[in-house]
Order: C-alpha cells, then structure tokens, then sequence
C-alpha cells in the first residue's frame, strides 16, 4: 500500500508530467495565486503564528510576508527574463554558432521547512520551485502546528494542489518524503538533520539546497557609534527572541568598551520592549520547553549582565546579556538560537578575526566599524554565508543577493533570481550549422602539429573584438576554410602560408593587446 508521503509525490510527479507547470503564464498565475492567498488570508496567518511563537501581526508581516510579497512581485516581474535564453561569450571556433544557456525546470521540488519564520522560509522557497517551472512538495515545520495547519487546509485552495501538495507531518513523515525520488531537494533547518537529508538525497544522487545555521559573529570596533550599532544588534538579537537563522549569536568587543555595549544594549531592550518585555506584544517566546530548557542551561556557567528572568510554563526568557563569557563556556558551544546575548573580550580586530576562523564558517558575519579598512580586511580575512557591516538581518531582505551558508552553514543559495536558477536546470546549448566544414579539419585525425598550432590559436584565443572584430574574424575563418578544403590532402600551397602568415601576426597583436 503506498503512503500519504508516497501519493504526494506521485501526484506531484504526475502533474509535472502533463508539462502544465512550464508556460509562463501558468508560473505567473500560479504565483499571483499565491500572493492573493497571503493578502486574504492575513489574519489565519497571524492567528496562527501568534499561537506558534507569539509573533504579533504587525510582525508576521514585517518579518515574513511582506518578503514573500516582494519575491512575488520580482518573479512576476522579471520571469521573462529569467527564463530567457541566454547568450553567451563566443570564442573563435563557435563564433558562427548560437551558443546560449536555456534554463530548465529540474522536475519535482522537495521543500523541508523549519518552524521559525515558517511562512518565510517554506514559502520563498516554493515562490523559486514555481517560478523555475517545477512541481513541489511542501512539508512546513510540524514544530509550529497551528501554521502547518493554515498551510495545509488554505494553501491548496490558491495554488494547483496536484502540483504543489504539502504534506504534514514530523521526523517519521519527513523521512518517509526523503525515501522518494525527488529532483532537487531543498532543506532549512539544524546542520545535523542536514547531514541526514543529503545522505537521504544520495541515494538517488538528488541535488539539494541546505539553508542551515550556526554562531553567527559580531564584532563592534571600539571607534563606531556605540549607541547605534548596540541598538542595531539589540534589534537583530530579540527579533523573534533571538531564534533567528542570522541572529548576530555572541558580540566580540575589546574590554574598554564593553560596559558601553552593554548600557546602550540595556537601554534599546528598555526602549523597544519596555521594562517588562513579558508583557509586550512585540516580545516573541520560545517555540516550545525543550528549546526553553536548552537555552536556560546555557546561562549556567557564564555571568549575566542584563536580563536573565525567565518562566518555562509560557516559554518565556527575557533579553539577557552574558558579560565576560569564556570561550568553553556552555553559551559558546553551539548556536544559542534564543535570546541569549554574550560579549566576548578580544584585544582589536585581529584576534576577532582569528576566532572567528577557529570556528565553523557561519551563515552571517556582522562587524559594527566607521572605518572601511576595517571592514574590508575583516571580508578578505575570513568567510561566511553573508557578511553585514553596521547592521543586522537586513541583507536578508535584498533580493540582488545571494542567500545562503557556506560550510557547516550551508550550501546553495537563493532569493530573486538565485532562487530562481538553484531551481533550474541551466542547460548549455550549441547550434551549428552543417557548413564551414573545413574549419574542423584541425580535430580530425590524423592529428598533426600543423592542425595543433590552428587548434591553439581557435580555442585559446577569447578577444573581445567588437562587432566589426568579430565580422572580419568571420570573414578570415571563412576564407581559411575554403582554403582548406580546396586544399585538403594536397601540399600547403603558396596562398594558404599567406593566410597563415597573416593570422600568426594577428595572433601575436592578440597577444599584445591582450
Ligand atoms: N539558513 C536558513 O535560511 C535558516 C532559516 C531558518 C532556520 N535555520 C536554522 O534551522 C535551525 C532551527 O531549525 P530546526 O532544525 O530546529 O527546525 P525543525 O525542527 O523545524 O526542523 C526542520 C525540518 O526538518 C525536519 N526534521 C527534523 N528532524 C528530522 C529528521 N531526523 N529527519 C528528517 N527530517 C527531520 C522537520 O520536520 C522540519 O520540517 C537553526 O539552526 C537555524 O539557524 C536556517
Ligand atoms: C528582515 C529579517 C528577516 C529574517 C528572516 C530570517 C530567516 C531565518 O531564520
């Protein structure tokens, strides 16, 4: 008997199969389809994440589907474009050709979301499946029921449900859904189930996209506003009560400023969440005890400077801030993923920057400087998904950029048209003409030194001539072919060493102006 996961994608499978997914106008409709569900639905949207994580409505909004909206919009927009064919750099043996790449959907999607922006990160990753013409399964994040539930009731009502099911369900589902063959899949969530979706995905050598997390860094230069960038961390800190795949995870200082830091920390958390953040509605909790529990042990060894009051039966932990935390204390073993805020002393941007390449490659890098030298040399010296100067999360929002990890963080990336792409096959495409025979003369055996020189000269000479170059280029190939085909098989003639002259002196200006 086949399972529900097993049906899904063969429904999914079938659907793709019938080719309705490729036309444009489908893609466009589907995706407006998808933008309607989200302005109409709102306030189940709402309701449910404010019962998942107590998000508010403003901030369901702000930080999950205006996003979703915005990819919308952009994808509408410019998906003629994107699925375009598109030209490509000749080099001088297919200058006659059409040479082009031709995106491609892959086939059927799997999207595993995780639960804490579970509208963000399993829908955007449906916007590029659609997009990119693909069929999708979509499995949302079981930790928040009630979404995964708004997902599963709403969404089939919007979008083809034959070609984009979701499937709900926990660990057992999932791996179930991992079992079938799939042509991409596309995972968020913990490095460790990670690792488990590409051995699952090997299996039938299936691509896949891992948006992961880890101990994103922070460091404040002693020289910046202090003030600003304590109240530009603040907010990517507690945004969500720190459960954030790109949350900055532990600040890096020198000790001079560190009792700054954390007076302008304490009084942003004052100013954006009052004196008792248990009460403001824009103050998020813990998905559930077992994260609660995880996140308090963590306080243990380490001195707590601001905050530190917590309530396991709502899931509450305030804004708390570690002071003087040593580097093998709990806190900095793994990704805290709570609102857990430590500072670490370092002695200037150097050793900041050797931590940092001590630890695993994480998905965002954050360094707070007035001085561009400092901020480059912490880009050139160290790697990371993302890297964000005097801000937090917002390179998130900007869809020209790539989002993703890179290491433990993760592989693959999207947003904008990287989504699109990661979802497409780019498929290299050549067309020649069954003329000009003779300038293949050069790779047919017998192989000759003769035919060598004319193969290097074609194929390791890239210039960028201009039309009017590339039109005398033509030309001179044209006349080399007919020479040589008029010629094949007899001596080298007198004309064909003039050619030959010729274009060993052309090939020398090449290198010249090259
Ligand atoms: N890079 C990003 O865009 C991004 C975004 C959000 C979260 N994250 C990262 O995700 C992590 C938090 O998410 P999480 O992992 O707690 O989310 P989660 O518990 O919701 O798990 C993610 C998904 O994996 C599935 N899953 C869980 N265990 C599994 C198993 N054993 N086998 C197969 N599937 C399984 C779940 O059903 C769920 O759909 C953090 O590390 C965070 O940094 C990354
Ligand atoms: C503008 C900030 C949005 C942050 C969304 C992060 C998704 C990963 O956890």
């Amino acid at each position: 008997r086949m399972s529900r996961e097993q049906k899904a994608v063969e429904c999914a499978r079938k659907a793709f199969l019938t080719g309705r997914s490729k036309p444009l106008e489908h893609r466009i409709r589907q995706l407006k389809n998808l933008q309607r569900f989200l302005l109409e639905r709102e306030k189940e949207i709402a309701e449910a994440i404010k019962k998942d994580l107590n998000k508010s409505e403003a901030g369901t909004q702000l930080y999950e589907t205006l996003g979703l909206e915005g990819e919308i919009v952009l994808a509408v927009k410019k998906l003629a474009e994107w699925v375009a064919p598109r030209p490509v750099e000749k080099n001088l043996l297919t200058i006659s050709d059409t040479v082009y790449i031709q995106p491609e959907p892959l086939g059927v999607v799997l999207i595993i979301g995780a639960w804490n922006y579970p509208w963000a990160v399993t829908i955007q990753p449906l916007i590029g499946a659609i997009a990119a013409g693909n069929a999708a399964v979509v499995k949302p994040s079981e930790v928040c029921v009630h979404t995964a539930k708004v997902m599963e009731d709403l969404l089939p009502a919007y979008i083809d449900k034959e070609l984009y099911p979701v499937v709900t369900g926990g660990v057992s589902e999932t791996q179930e859904l991992l079992r079938q063959r799939f042509d991409h899949v596309f995972y968020t969530g913990n490095s460790m189930v990670g690792k488990l979706v590409m051995e699952a995905a090997a299996k039938h050598l299936t691509p896949i996209t891992l948006e992961l997390g880890g101990k994103s860094p922070c460091y404040i230069d002693k020289n910046c506003d202090i003030p600003i960038a304590c109240r530009r961390v603040t907010w990517g800190k507690y945004s969500n009560c720190g459960q954030t795949c790109i949350a900055p995870d532990y600040i890096l200082c020198e000790p001079s400023i560190q009792d700054r830091v954390l007076e302008e920390i304490k009084k942003s958390i004052k100013a954006f969440y009052t004196e008792d953040p248990k009460t403001c509605p824009d103050y998020g909790r813990i998905i559930n005890q077992r994260h609660f529990k995880r996140i308090m042990a963590m306080t243990e060894d380490s001195t707590i400077a601001i905050g530190g009051d917590s309530d396991e039966s709502t899931c509450y932990i305030a804004p708390t801030v570690l002071k003087d935390v040593q580097v093998n204390s709990k806190v900095m073993q793994e990704e805290i993923f709570g609102p857990l805020l430590p500072i670490l002393t370092v002695s200037g941007v150097d050793e900041a920057i050797n931590f940092i390449n001590k630890g695993e490659k994480p998905l965002a890098l954050y360094i707070f400087s007035p001085d561009d030298k400092v901020i480059k040399k912490v880009i050139a010296e160290t790697s990371s998904g993302g890297v964000l100067a005097n801000d937090c999360l917002v390179h998130y929002s900007v869809s020209a950029l790539p989002f993703g990890g890179v290491g433990n963080s993760g592989m693959g990336s999207y947003h904008g048209k990287f989504s699109f792409d990661n979802l497409s096959h780019l498929r290299g495409c050549l067309i020649k003409q069954l003329k000009m025979e003779g300038v293949n003369d050069m790779r047919y055996p017998p192989h000759t030194a003769k035919k060598l020189f004319w193969a290097r000269f074609f194929i390791l000479k890239n210039p960028d001539l201009g039309w009017l170059g590339r039109m005398t280029l033509l030309a001179i190939i044209a006349v080399v072919a007919a020479v040589v085909l008029q010629v094949r098989g007899k001596e080298e003639t007198f004309l064909i060493s003039t050619v030959r002259k010729r274009l060993q002196w052309r090939c020398i200006l090449f290198e010249v102006e090259l």
